[in-house]
């Protein structure tokens, strides 16, 4: 069953620079360079682009969600001026002791996109440069991409990745190895 054009991305440490002081801001949200055109080159290819990101500073209370609004205004803005759109995003604002069912490592977003979707996400890529982040997809059946961006390269230096994790510098490096694979499987 050949998955759906589907991708799943993780939003800081991916698409955007991540910072351990959390992204409180629009003014902070700064993109990745080539993050913006690798997702414009995913839909020329017939992708759907989604984002699944956690987003504790709501429950830590550092950000209203008028401004994490406003961070994605500026994230879709960014994307659509190299002639891409990212169709969805799904975030989970609680903290770890809300013990919600969205938070990543947990797989509820995905499974909400899979609803949403409504498509299997086995064999559909996603990529995050956390654990976490690969571990929601891989119980979905998801093939796991970690980026070396953000916390990706300490995520890949403490081990115990999914199987099948496929390791990459960055979402453009991720997306030119998606792309040349399907070119070579034609
Ligand atoms: O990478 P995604 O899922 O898009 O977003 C991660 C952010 O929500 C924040 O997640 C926090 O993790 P905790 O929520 O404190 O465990 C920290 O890692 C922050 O550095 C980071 O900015
Ligand atoms: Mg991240
Ligand atoms: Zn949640």
């Amino acid at each position: 069953m050949t998955p759906p054009k589907l991708i799943i991305l993780d939003r800081d440490g991916v698409i955007n620079h991540d910072s351990d002081a959390f992204i409180k801001s629009a003014d902070e949200w700064q993109v990745i360079a080539g993050s913006a055109q690798a997702i414009a080159r995913l839909n020329q290819a017939g992708y759907t682009v989604v984002v699944a990101t956690n987003q504790s500073g709501v429950a830590r209370k550092l950000f209203p969600m008028t401004t994490l609004n406003a961070i994605h205004q500026k994230m879709h803005a960014t994307v659509e001026q190299v002639g891409g759109l990212i169709d969805a995003v799904f975030f989970c604002p609680h903290s770890a002791d809300d013990n919600c069912d969205c938070r990543k490592p947990k797989p509820g977003m995905l499974q909400e996109i899979a609803s949403r979707y409504n498509v299997s996400l086995k064999g559909v890529h996603c990529v995050g440069d956390s654990l976490r982040d690969l571990q929601s997809g891989f119980v979905m059946g998801c093939i796991p991409n970690l980026v070396l961006t953000g916390k990706g390269q300490g995520t890949m230096n403490k081990g115990g990745l999914p199987p099948g994790t496929q390791i990459h510098s960055d979402l453009a490096a991720m997306v030119d190895a998606l792309l040349n694979a399907e070119a070579a499987a034609d």
